[in-house]
């Protein structure tokens, strides 16, 4: 067995969410046969001596039976209309599932914002830390009643990702209804299983495919997810929600992607995957060698343009030509201070205005 997977079959803390297709049908709405099967094997590892945060998905599949609809709706308020249906149903059939073995459960609903801004985000961390500390299960989703297009997480393998961060876990575990990552879209046919990415050449010639009729983001979103935990120092198994019971127990299934050798420091992390991004600093091919290749600070001398009105401590993003995002970071200065002495070298600039714009040490290459 690879060094991965022992390191996902004997995590501490591990983080397991499980998609909409897992959990619910078009006709049936939500399962809750297979929701107590994965209540069963969550509490078996529970029971061995895990903590568990599950993220669960399936609001807006279980709101559309409720609601006399027959396939998901596309527009957004048909979609948190279904949502705040299931969203009830859901955590009302955790619950329920989990009071089996006497166990509690508590519901986290979060929004991107909660995750983006530091303050929410140490708030999240308390409320699950506290849960986790009284034994209850968290089940978490995104807040979809009142999250908008533009702040939304985009879908749940991102937010599980994220909370995997959040709370430190040692593993990230997705269930979906595929049993694994394939070099091609299994539902066209002819496609192989891959049981381990070690590094991202692992994927050269993988073709990441769309979701189901009740997914969100495909195999992509599990791709990008994982490429996340990855940097937060987190292995994940990806895996079918029907062998939750082999996954949990000795991550014997799926593919496993194994996470980077050195995690990314918690500040870094939050500028590369976490934070909202204030605005854009265009920059020439030199900076971009500079920052990227170089690891180097960002001078003023570098920077073609600035998009957006920010301020100094914000987030922004660093475009290389042709609109290359090439990293974020941290900006130095307000985005009109910038506009006054962009493209000029250090030495034309008063004392005061020669520290970096955006310090090597903020700076996240993408
Ligand atoms: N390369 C691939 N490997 C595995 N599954 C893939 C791939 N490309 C596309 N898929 C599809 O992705 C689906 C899982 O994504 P999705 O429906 O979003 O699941 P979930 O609801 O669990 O988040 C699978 O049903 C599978 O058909
Ligand atoms: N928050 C949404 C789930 C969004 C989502 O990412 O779904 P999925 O791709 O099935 O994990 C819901 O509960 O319906």
């Amino acid at each position: 067995m690879s060094a991965t997977r022992r390191t996902i079959a004997s995590a501490d803390s591990i983080v397991v969410k499980i998609g909409s297709s897992a959990l619910t049908s078009l006709v049936g709405g939500l399962d809750v046969g297979r929701l107590d099967a994965l209540a069963d094997a969550i509490e078996a590892r529970m029971r061995a001596g895990s903590d568990v945060v599950v993220v669960s998905s399936g609001a807006v599949g279980a709101g559309l039976a409720p609601l006399g609809l027959t396939r998901r709706p596309r527009d957004l308020a048909t979609k948190q209309a279904a949502a705040s249906v299931g969203q009830l149903a859901l955590a009302h059939a955790w619950g329920t599932s989990f009071a089996r073995y006497g166990r509690t459960v508590g519901q986290v609903l979060l929004t991107a914002d909660d995750i983006a801004r530091r303050a929410q985000h140490r708030n999240a961390q308390r409320t699950l830390d506290r849960l986790r500390a009284l034994r209850a299960v968290a089940i978490v989703n995104e807040n979809d009643t009142v999250a908008t297009a533009e702040l939304r997480f985009g879908d749940n393998d991102r937010l599980a990702a994220l909370v995997a961060h959040l709370v430190g876990a040692d593993a990230l575990v997705l269930l979906s209804d595929v049993n694994g990552l394939y070099d091609g879209d299994p539902r066209k046919g002819n496609a192989t299983l891959i049981p381990e990415v070690n590094s991202p050449e692992d994927l050269d010639g993988v073709v990441a495919g769309s979701g189901g009729a009740l997914g969100t983001g495909g195999m992509a979103s599990k791709l990008s997810a994982a490429r996340l935990a990855s940097d937060a120092g987190v292995p994940v198994l990806l895996a079918a929600a029907s062998e939750a019971s082999a996954a949990l127990q000795d991550a014997s299934v799926g593919t496993a992607f194994a996470a980077r050798p050195a995690r990314l420091s918690a500040r870094k992390f939050w500028v590369r995957h976490a934070a909202d991004e204030q605005g854009i600093l265009h920059i020439d091919e030199g900076a971009v060698c500079a920052v990227v290749t170089k690891r180097r600070s960002l001078l003023p001398a570098g920077i073609t343009a600035v998009s957006g009105r920010f301020y100094g401590g914000d987030v922004v993003s660093l475009l290389g030509p042709g609109e290359r995002p090439v990293a974020r970071g941290v900006v130095a200065y307000d985005s009109t201070e910038i506009n006054d002495i962009l493209g000029k070298s250090t030495t034309e600039l008063p004392p005061e205005m020669q520290r970096p714009v955006v310090h090597a040490d903020d700076l996240v290459p993408l």
